[in-house]
């Protein structure tokens, strides 16, 4: 193995000979020219190299200085290259340090998940050569194909000992059993009468426009699914993030700039409970409501005296509602006090048709299901500052719970807020186009807006399959 000339080599076990293995790209031996996979070494600085180890050869060069000269018999049927560079997001993480079937571990590339990698050869089937973007060197590395990275991971999958999958929890399930036995008379403990009749200020209404989404019951209805299914198997409740993580190693991806003529692209907030997804959001539609809209949500509960069809809620019947499921047409939805609740792709498709730009939050097992050729959102991570922090920062802050509206944050609510923004990164880290620390609430709300224009006018790295619309997603 020559990595530092940019080649490796390769004993033909049958003949004793050397070859060539393959040329780095960008590499010394690549820019030369002068050396190709397949090519014969017969001398190395005049020394001939017949009936050597591939390990003495290496000894020979490590002790060159200056010039060195190979003498080689040129392979035949020199290959033309002829490929198209191929951009791909990695969907697993990839260390050559740790991988013992690397032909050269030097030579190979490590890569986290999410990474953009130009893939500039894949002439070998098992062994791609890659850069990572944004990319200063000139040489590339080796990192396996996807038929290679796909079986590496079934290896791997498959050796692990069974652990029954925890989903990523939500805020306080289990203290809040406790806290149900001493109500605290700051909290006001839930149920559906309070949270209709407090719904103020999340459907405030500004300027004539309405702040669709907030709604306290849709809020808790999801954290009523959500730990009522904790005990779901892993397959059930997010296939978007291992098993098809284990499906495709690598997702093809192109550059994507939204023609100004083109809808907004689907701006989606993801983030652990009670980082403060909803204030940020609630804010950036406070600012400038003319842009920014939530999408009106589903329910089949019927509505109140005061509240109109399309504007809190679409009031919908159950079997519409189940229809719709059937159908696909949620993004997310759940039941809460035997009401269902959901966020359409026709709400979110409202927004758009009306040239405004979407703003939703969403739990990271619903990505998949805006991550289409139409929504093409585009996912922010609200990832909260050190628990120390916080404790800091949210002395005024105020928690919607299983049990209770506006309790305040306790010390274990920002241990749980760490904790699970920690196991979100980890697992869906891949989906996520930025990540926005919430730490001072007016910063992130400037960095919101900055990423949000970023978003619709700049370009950016967005599944190849999103511009081939007949391949959805
Ligand atoms: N950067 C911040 N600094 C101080 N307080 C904040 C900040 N961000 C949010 N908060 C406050 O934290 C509390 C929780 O925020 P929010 O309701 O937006 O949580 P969330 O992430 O939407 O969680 P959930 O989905 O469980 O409701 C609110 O009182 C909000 O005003």
């Amino acid at each position: 193995m020559l990595v530092r000339w940019g080649a490796t080599i390769r004993r033909n076990e049958l003949s004793g000979e050397i070859f060539i293995a393959r040329v780095i790209h960008g590499g010394l031996a690549d820019r030369s020219g002068l050396l190709y996979a397949g090519d014969r070494l017969v001398e190395v600085n005049g020394q001939s190299v017949e009936g050597l180890e591939p390990e003495q050869i290496i000894q020979i060069l490590a002790r060159s200085h200056g010039t060195i000269m190979f003498k080689v018999v040129p392979i035949s049927d020199r290959p033309v290259n002829n490929q198209t560079t191929l951009y791909v997001r990695a969907m697993a993480d990839y260390c050559p340090q740790q991988d013992p079937t690397i032909p050269c571990a030097d030579a190979g590339m490590s890569f986290h998940k999410g990474d953009v990698l130009e893939i500039v050869d894949q002439t070998d089937t098992l062994w791609w050569q890659a850069k990572k973007l944004p990319s200063t060197s000139a040489c590339a590395g080796l990192v396996p194909s996807t038929s290679l990275l796909k079986r590496k991971q079934r290896e791997f999958w498959w050796s692990q000992p069974f652990q029954p999958h925890t989903c990523i929890k939500t805020l306080s399930t289990v203290d809040e059993e406790e806290d149900m036995m001493a109500i605290d008379d700051k909290c006001v403990e839930t149920d559906e009468e309070t949270f209709e009749s407090e719904e103020g200020e999340f459907s405030r209404n500004i300027e004539g426009i309405y702040l669709a989404g907030f709604r306290r019951s849709l809020r808790l209805c999801r954290k009523r699914s959500h730990s009522s299914s904790q005990q779901q198997s892993c397959h059930y409740r997010c296939p978007s993030s291992c098993y098809s993580a284990l499906a495709n190693p690598y997702e093809e991806v192109v550059r994507y700039q939204r023609h100004p003529e083109d809808k907004h692209r689907l701006i989606a907030l993801v983030g652990p409970s009670g980082v403060g997804v909803n204030e940020l959001r609630r804010r950036l539609i406070e600012i400038d409501p003319k842009t920014f809209h939530g999408a009106v949500p589903h329910t089949t509960r019927p509505p109140k005296t005061y509240e109109e069809s399309g504007r809190e809620y679409h009031f919908i019947s159950k079997e519409l509602f189940e229809n719709m499921v059937y159908n696909h047409r949620f993004i997310e939805y759940g039941e809460y006090k035997g009401n269902l609740y959901g966020t359409s792709v026709d709400a979110v498709r409202e927004v758009l048709s009306g040239g405004k730009i979407c703003v939703i939050d969403i739990e990271p097992h619903a990505i998949q299901a805006v991550r289409t050729h139409e929504l093409k959102a585009y996912i922010v991570f609200v990832k909260p500052p050190s628990a120390a922090r916080m404790k800091q920062t949210r002395k005024n802050a105020q928690l919607i719970t299983n049990y209770y509206i506006n309790r305040p944050f306790k010390d274990e609510d920002y241990q749980e807020i760490e904790e699970s923004a920690k196991k979100m990164e980890h697992q869906y880290c891949q989906y996520f186009d930025s990540v926005l620390m919430n730490d001072g609430l007016q910063d992130s709300c400037v960095q919101l807006l900055t990423i949000v224009r970023r978003a619709q006018d700049e370009p950016q790295w967005v599944p190849a399959s999103w511009l081939r619309p007949s391949h959805e997603p």
